[in-house]
């Protein structure tokens, strides 16, 4: 349980409320293109609106460096949430600033406004308590609900909930009561799916899952500097040399906790990284010096999907192959399929795994999408979110 102050403790009639909220979403020629995050803010949104607060919603959007970056405003953002929402949302052009207390003065309860970027001042991601007290200043509460952004330890996500009452969104929540659950009261059997590029960024979450989970199948890029470090050919496949030694030290702290881990037993492998050119099936050990392998193979799928069917809780982070490609496709495609066939409590985060979901029309069908991409990895791996040890303790 999350021992600090939520919406509900505090009396919300009348009162302008900071609430710093995750947009940070795909953008295209001034147009949102994936509101997966803008739609998950809704509730918490509502319910301020609900209980007749003054909206004041504040976000990021991109890495604009501390100054302002046409690219990267928020109008089209609130555009989106208007829409979303069925209710005008005023655009500011500033997040701090006399215009912007202006602006607030002028809301009545139920009002719904958004501030610019607040990445646009070099304060933000330095956490100055200067910009932290200005943002603080234009509220009587503050409500974190960016779990995507949980932890940044920013001015708008951790220094202003020191001048203010700071309680947790729904959102945020949410997320950390579903991810805490999995972490720490699992239903069993409980499996892990890691896969993708960032060989470095998960070979930490491993040795946290390791602790925990029943099965733990491994897939994409992340296979094959276990596979080579057992001694097999991986040819050109993605490598990561300095964690071989780390992960053979995972395959036997695996084999100590009675942990069922599991590597991929054929792929598809090609010569060079292309969509248009040959493709071979081969099993694990078949893969020759000069080819690499971009999928998971058929009998690969099989065992991860039988392994699947008979889990409880399944949390998933990393595809299983280039499945951006239509040739290399086939074993993320057949995971996010098997997990929206079984009866498991199912759990996705990551952004291009969310992002693979959507893809293959199965989004719908899974338990949790998490907002966070690296919130939900820190958070996994055990580590303090700052935006959520900022608020206040119950
Ligand atoms: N065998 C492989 N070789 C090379 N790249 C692979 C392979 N398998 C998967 N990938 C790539 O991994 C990428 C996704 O990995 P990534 O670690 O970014 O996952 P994610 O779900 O987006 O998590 P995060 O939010 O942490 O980025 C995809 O773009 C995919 O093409
Ligand atoms: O997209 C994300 O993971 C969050 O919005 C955080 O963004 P950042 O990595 O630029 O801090
Ligand atoms: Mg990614």
């Amino acid at each position: 349980m999350l021992k600090k102050m939520t919406m509900k403790d505090v009396d919300l009639k009348g009162k302008r409320v900071f609430c710093r909220v995750d947009f940070n979403v795909p953008m295209s020629e001034g147009n949102v293109t994936d509101d997966t995050r803008i739609r998950a803010a809704l509730p918490t949104i509502n319910y301020l609106i609900e209980n007749g607060a003054k909206v004041i919603l504040a976000s990021h959007l991109g890495r604009p460096k501390g100054t302002v970056n046409e690219e990267m405003r928020l109008a089209a953002a609130a555009a989106k949430l208007s829409e979303l929402l069925h209710k005008d949302v005023k655009s500011l052009d500033e997040s701090i600033g006399e215009k912007v207390e202006q602006e607030i003065a002028a809301m009545n309860e139920g009002d719904v406004v958004l501030l610019e970027n607040v990445r646009f001042h070099p304060g933000e991601e330095k956490n100055d308590e200067e910009l932290a007290k200005a943002f603080a200043a234009l509220a009587d509460v503050f409500v974190n609900d960016a779990f995507g952004a949980a932890h940044r330890a920013h001015a708008s996500t951790a220094g202003i909930a020191k001048h203010l009452p700071a309680v947790s969104g729904l959102l945020l929540e949410k997320e950390l009561d579903v991810l805490g659950k999995a972490l720490s009261e699992p239903d069993r059997p409980f499996t892990a799916i890691i896969g993708g590029a960032k060989v470095k960024d998960k070979i930490g979450v491993i040795d946290n899952l390791l602790e925990n989970v029943d099965n733990l199948l491994i897939g994409g890029g992340l296979s094959y500097t276990f596979l080579k470090a057992q001694g097999l050919e991986i040819g050109t496949s993605l490598l990561e040399e300095d964690k071989m030694e780390l992960a053979l030290s995972f395959l036997k702290k695996a084999e100590e906790k009675g942990v069922k881990l599991y590597l991929p037993i054929d792929v598809v492998i090609v010569k060079e990284f292309s969509n248009d050119t040959e493709t071979k099936v081969v099993k694990i050990d078949e893969i020759p010096s000069d080819w690499m392998a971009l999928d998971i193979g058929p009998e690969t799928v099989k065992l991860y999907s039988d392994v699947i069917a008979n889990s409880k809780l399944i949390i998933w982070n990393g595809p299983m192959g280039v499945f951006e490609m239509s040739s290399f496709e086939n074993g993320t495609k057949s995971v996010a399929e098997a997990m929206a066939k079984t009866e498991a409590y199912t759990v996705i985060g990551g952004g291009d795994s969310a992002a693979a979901v959507e893809q293959f029309h199965v989004a719908d069908k899974m338990d949790h999408i998490s907002t966070g991409g690296g919130a939900s990895l820190e958070f996994m791996e055990g580590k303090e979110l700052p935006g959520v040890t900022a608020l206040t303790d119950k």
